[in-house]
C-alpha cells in the first residue's frame, strides 16, 4: 500500500510542487488549502502523515494542528515554518506535532522527517490499538468539523485526563458511545479494555448480577462464583449505557460504588474495593424522570459535574458531506469496491431530512444506497424506499429567512462562533440570535 501524505498550506502552487514531488517518490499525496479541508480529507482519506504550514493566511496553523491531534491522536503531523517563527514551531511540538522543518524547505531533509514520522508513528500508536482488540478500521474515530462537536471533544479530552465520572447526553444515534470510547483512549487507563454494559437490555435481578457479579450459592444454581462487570473492569472503565433505564434499586447501589469504589456480590458478605472510570450515557432527559420519580436525584448530581451533550446530526448539517465520504469510503473499503459518489439531487435530499435516528442513521442509508446503487454514483432511486417519503426538516420558509439564516451562518464562521460578537455585527438583541439559531437549528457552542 501507498504511503498517503497530506500537505496543507494555503498556496496552491506550493501544495501542487509538493504533491508531485513526493508522488514521483512513490508517495500519494492530498492537499488541502485551509483547516475545513484538512479537516475533511483526515476523515475521508487514510492519511499516514500531514505536512502542515503553521501559516494559512488569516488561520493559524496552531489551531489546525490543536484539532488533527484531538481528532487523530495516532495521525503524525510535520508543522512547515518560517525562520522566524522557531519559537511557535517549539510550541507546536509541545501540542503533539511530532516534528517540523524550515521553509525555505529542503527536499531530501524534509522526505527524512516525513519517513521517520511515518516509521516512528507505525511503532508507537498501533500497538496500543492492537492491544484495545480493535483493528485499525475498528478505531473509533469521530468525524465532524462542527464547532460544537469539536468543542465537546476537547472538553472529553480534557476529563480523560481525569477521573470524574462522566454522563454523556444525546439522542439515539448521536454518537454517544463512540465518544466514550474517545475518552477512554485518552486516558491513562487505555491499555485496558474498557467494559460496556447496556442497562436496558436486561431485567432487573440480571443486570444487578451482570453489574455486582455473586458469589457461589447465592441463589438456586449459583455453583460458582461470578464476577460482574464492575469487578472486571478494575484499573479500566466501564460504559454504562442508556442509564435511565435502570430500576431505583440498582441506582442505589451504583451511587454507592460511585461513593465509595466498592461493591459486594449477590450473597457475598465482604466488600471488594474496585478501582473503576465511569462513563455513562442516556437519551432520556433526566430531570424529568426525576420528576416523575424514575431516576434519584443524588445519582444526577453525582454524575452531573461533568456532562457532555451531542447535538442531534439535523442541528450540524455541516458535518453530513463529511460524514457521507466518511462512510462511503468505508463501505468501500469493507467491500473491497471502488469508493462511489452520491448525485447533487441526494446530498439535497440528506441535507433536508431531520434524521431521528442521527448519524446511525446516516450511517445506515449510505451502507443501503452503496449496496444497491449499481453505478459509481448513488442516485436518489437508490435510497431506501421508505426514506423518501420522510417528513423533511423545517426548512426556511422564504427567500427571506434562507438569506437570514445563511447570514447568521457566515457572521458565526467570520467571530469564530462568539454569539455576542456576532449578535452586534447583525445588529440584534443576544435573545433574538438565539431564538434564531433554535428556529434554524444552527447549533454554536457555548
Ligand atoms: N461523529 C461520528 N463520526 C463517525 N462515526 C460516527 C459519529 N457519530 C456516530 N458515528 C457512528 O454512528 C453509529 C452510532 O453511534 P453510537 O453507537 O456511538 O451512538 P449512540 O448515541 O451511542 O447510540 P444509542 O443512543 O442508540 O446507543 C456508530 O456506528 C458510530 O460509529
Amino acid at each position: 500500500m501507498k504511503k498517503t501524505l497530506l500537505i496543507v498550506d494555503d498556496k496552491l502552487k506550493l501544495c501542487e510542487t509538493l504533491a508531485q514531488t513526493f508522488e514521483q517518490i512513490g508517495y500519494q499525496a492530498f492537499y488541502a488549502l485551509n483547516g475545513r479541508e484538512a479537516l475533511r480529507m483526515c476523515a475521508t482519506q487514510q492519511i499516514h502523515v500531514v505536512l502542515l504550514d503553521m501559516m494559512l493566511g488569516e488561520e493559524n496553523g496552531i489551531d489546525v494542528l490543536k484539532q488533527i491531534v484531538l481528532l487523530y491522536q495516532h495521525l503524525p503531523v510535520i508543522m512547515m515554518t518560517g525562520y522566524a517563527s522557531v519559537e511557535t514551531a517549539v510550541q507546536s511540538l509541545k501540542l503533539g506535532a511530532c516534528d517540523y522543518v524550515k521553509k525555505p524547505l529542503d527536499f531530501e531533509q524534509l522526505v527524512n522527517v516525513v519517513e521517520n514520522a511515518i516509521h516512528l508513528s507505525a511503532f508507537s500508536t498501533v500497538p496500543q490499538e492492537r492491544q484495545y482488540a480493535l483493528t485499525e478500521d475498528e478505531f473509533p474515530c469521530i468525524v465532524t468539523q462542527h464547532p460544537a462537536m469539536l468543542a465537546i471533544c476537547q472538553k472529553a479530552k480534557k476529563l480523560a485526563a481525569t477521573d470524574l465520572p462522566v454522563l454523556i447526553t444525546g439522542e439515539n444515534g448521536t454518537g454517544k458511545e463512540i465518544l466514550a470510547d474517545f475518552i477512554h483512549l485518552h486516558s491513562t487507563r487505555k491499555a485496558h479494555k474498557m467494559l460496556k454494559i447496556n442497562c436496558a437490555a436486561f431485567p432487573e435481578t440480571l443486570l444487578d448480577n451482570e453489574l455486582f457479579g455473586h458469589e457461589k450459592g447465592a441463589f438456586t444454581g449459583a455453583t460458582t462464583a461470578f464476577k460482574g462487570v464492575f469487578e472486571k473492569a478494575d484499573a479500566s472503565s466501564l460504559f454504562l449505557d442508556e442509564i435511565g433505564d435502570m430500576s431505583l434499586a440498582i441506582q442505589a447501589k451504583i451511587l454507592r460504588t460511585l461513593q465509595n469504589r466498592e461493591i459486594r456480590r449477590l450473597g457475598g458478605h465482604n466488600t471488594i474495593t474496585v478501582d473503576v472510570r465511569f462513563i455513562a450515557a442516556t437519551n432520556k432527559d433526566l430531570k424529568k424522570l426525576i420528576q416523575a420519580e424514575k431516576f434519584r436525584e443524588d445519582l444526577l448530581y453525582r454524575l452531573n459535574t461533568a456532562v457532555l451533550s451531542i447535538p442531534p446530526l439535523r442541528e450540524r448539517q455541516e458535518d453530513i458531506p463529511l460524514l457521507l465520504d466518511y462512510f462511503l469510503r468505508q463501505h468501500s473499503h469493507a467491500n473491497a469496491a471502488q469508493i462511489k459518489h452520491v448525485s447533487d439531487a441526494v446530498q439535497e435530499q440528506l441535507r433536508a431530512y431531520h434524521w431521528p435516528g442521527n448519524v446511525r442513521e446516516l450511517k445506515n442509508v449510505i451502507s443501503y444506497a452503496a449496496a444497491v446503487s449499481a453505478h459509481p454514483t448513488i442516485e436518489l432511486e437508490d435510497l431506501p424506499p421508505d426514506f423518501l417519503d420522510m417528513p423533511q426538516r423545517h426548512a426556511p420558509e422564504n427567500i427571506r429567512e434562507e438569506m437570514e439564516k445563511n447570514l447568521i451562518l457566515s457572521m458565526l464562521e467570520k467571530t469564530s462562533y462568539n454569539k455576542k460578537k456576532t449578535a452586534e455585527l447583525l445588529n440584534m438583541g443576544r435573545k433574538t440570535l438565539y431564538r434564531k439559531l433554535k428556529k434554524y437549528g444552527i447549533a454554536a457552542p457555548e
